[in-house]
């Protein structure tokens, strides 16, 4: 982008969009194409669906409660926040290196936006498409079950450069995490000798109530206007699904007043979030959102969104799978082996916790499996197998080791070995920041069925932020989506729907037809 561009503003120049001080609002043709078996006619419908988008354009103060502030993640996302505010340099073997966000979509990616004059693809940051917030101005909480403060597990987590820690420690070491709940059953034992900080309370109907003072007390004293709260502390094991208990929205609340035991700590911090309106997500793998939690999310109209941060080695096999499956080719055994030494890892090395993130991991590759029948039989599916193992001397520096097998044509086989080492917190913590910013902008947007008379907002479950993780959570008769270009084909061009921008559909005819065939035509 040429250096007058960096300092423009977007307006998209259009009849049917309007711009005022509150709301940009768009009027747009969402089209879709209905399918239909007529005997042996497989009949296909396009049809277009008038809508008008209201986007708020006031960006809200905005506070962020982090479930596990004082871990990996938690520590590495304040850090990073805290050296992007403050433009932090420091010194390393390689020289001098600088904040940034690489790794974020929202602050680190750009969207193709159309022609230039000169006839090519002209980009645009994500970033400056809608009014975002800014994470300079996400202002941080959170609860841990270990009372560190946040310099100090800063240094505990080893994730970043120790001159940048030495930077940080000053500001990061006013920072304590609130008294967590602890119950021991749902994550590793290995894990009881850091739970030092735990809120003092007879029953789940008292915790419940501090956790929603917590949210109340935070929101006042930081005078924020929204409060999204971010589960990031350990993978839990899975909750039994127990009729009459979680089952429903009254019987959950009704089950915590009963102190009933199959009630994991992630559902109770969802439950006051719910209950204090605000956005909950869920970054580990385990089913935080029980059955009664979805609805009790429906019922306080309050957003949702889930499971697991999608960050290495799951982001790319949902893009090397979905390459080999469209291309024809036929993934037969997906083996994923991973090696980590941090306490995620540590937690993980338990089986019931590490059962949850199998779960998260396996389920990536079904929707693109089931997309080509050519390859695949019905329930035939890719023998996938994953292993992840505790190391404790590479820390946070994931060691990620994947096989695909697939099979070619004439009886040919071709093996993919990846060898993949990163800071797992350094690929977790702008995706955690993206998962903030864009669950939040999903608050300000309002649909309008002109017909209906009626105005909406998405629903509950936020399924456009699958992008971000690993087991995306979809509202109930909805398809899931893992292939990563198509989830964020879907963040961008609902992002573009509502400037009035239509769909981005790579067809690219005014570059394969004579330029003469684009002179007129018809702005929308
Ligand atoms: N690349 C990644 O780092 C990545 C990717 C996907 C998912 N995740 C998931 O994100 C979560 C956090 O990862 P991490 O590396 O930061 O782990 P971590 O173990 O470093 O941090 C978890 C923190 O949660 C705290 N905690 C545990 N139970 C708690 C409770 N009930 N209330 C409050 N705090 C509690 C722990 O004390 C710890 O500080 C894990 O579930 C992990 O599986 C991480
Ligand atoms: O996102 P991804 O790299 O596929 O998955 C990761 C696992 O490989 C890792 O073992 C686990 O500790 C992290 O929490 C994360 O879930």
């Amino acid at each position: 982008m040429d250096n007058e561009n960096k300092t423009s503003i977007l307006k998209v120049v259009s009849p049917y969009v309007e711009y005022t001080d509150d709301y940009i609002t768009s009027k747009y043709k969402y089209t879709m194409t209905d399918v239909n078996y007529e005997k042996n006619e497989v009949q296909v419908k396009p049809r277009e669906v008038q809508l008008m988008i209201k986007t708020e354009r006031k960006v809200p103060k905005l506070g962020l409660m982090m479930v596990g502030w004082g871990g990996n993640n938690g520590t590495t996302l304040t850090a990073g926040l805290l050296a992007n505010k403050y433009k932090i340099s420091w010194e390393t073997k390689s020289g001098t290196k600088t904040a940034n966000w690489y790794g974020s979509i929202t602050q680190a990616s750009t969207v193709k936006l159309g022609l230039s004059p000169e006839g090519n693809d002209f980009y645009w940051p994500l970033s400056s498409l809608l009014p975002l917030v800014h994470p300079n101005d996400i202002v941080v909480d959170g609860w841990d079950i270990c009372s560190l403060d946040l310099a100090a597990a800063m240094q505990r987590s080893q994730v970043l450069d120790y001159n940048l820690q030495q930077k940080l420690i000053p500001i990061m070491k006013d920072m304590t995490p609130r008294p967590s709940i602890y119950w021991p059953d749902f994550i590793a034992a290995n894990q009881a000798e850091r739970a030092n900080n735990i809120i003092p309370c007879n029953n789940k109907k008292e915790a419940l109530e501090k956790l929603r003072n917590d949210i109340r007390d935070f929101k006042a004293k930081s005078g924020v206007d929204k409060i999204i709260i971010m589960w990031t502390a350990n993978t839990e094991r899975f909750c039994d699904i127990c009729f009459g208990k979680n089952d429903t929205a009254d019987n959950l609340l009704k089950a915590i007043d009963d102190n009933f035991s199959e009630i994991s700590p992630s559902t109770l911090f969802a439950v006051a979030s719910i209950l204090e309106g605000c956005v909950y997500i869920n970054g580990s793998p385990q089913n935080t959102f029980v059955p009664g939690c979805i609805e009790l999310a429906e019922k306080h109209h309050v957003f949702i969104a889930g499971d697991d941060f999608k960050s290495g080695q799951t982001k790319l096999k949902s893009v090397l799978v979905d390459f080999l499956v469209s291309a024809g080719i036929k993934p037969v055994s997906i083996v994923s082996y991973n090696h980590l030494g941090n306490n995620d890892g540590k937690n993980l090395s338990a089986p019931q916790q590490f059962k949850s993130k199998e779960i998260s991991k396996s389920s990536v590759v079904d929707d693109m499996v089931n997309s080509n029948s050519i390859l695949y039989n019905l329930n035939e599916k890719p023998d996938h197998c994953i292993v992840i193992k505790y190391v404790p001397y590479v820390g946070d520096s994931k060691r990620a080791l994947d096989e695909y097998i697939s099979e070619i044509c004439l009886g040919g086989n071709n093996t993919i070995s990846i060898h993949n080492t990163c800071e797992d917190s350094l690929l977790a913590s702008p995706i955690i920041l993206d998962l903030v910013i864009l669950a939040e902008i999903c608050t300000r947007i309002h649909f309008f069925d002109e017909e209906l008379k009626e105005q909406t907002s998405f629903n509950v479950i936020l399924s456009i932020l699958s992008y971000l993780l690993k087991a995306p959570l979809v509202p109930k008769g909805t398809p899931v989506v893992n292939s990563l270009f198509k989830q964020r084909a879907c963040i961008d061009n609902i992002m573009r729907a509502c400037l009035g921008l239509p769909p981005d559909h790579n067809m690219t005819l005014e570059h394969k037809l004579p330029r003469k065939l684009f002179q007129n035509g018809t702005h929308l």
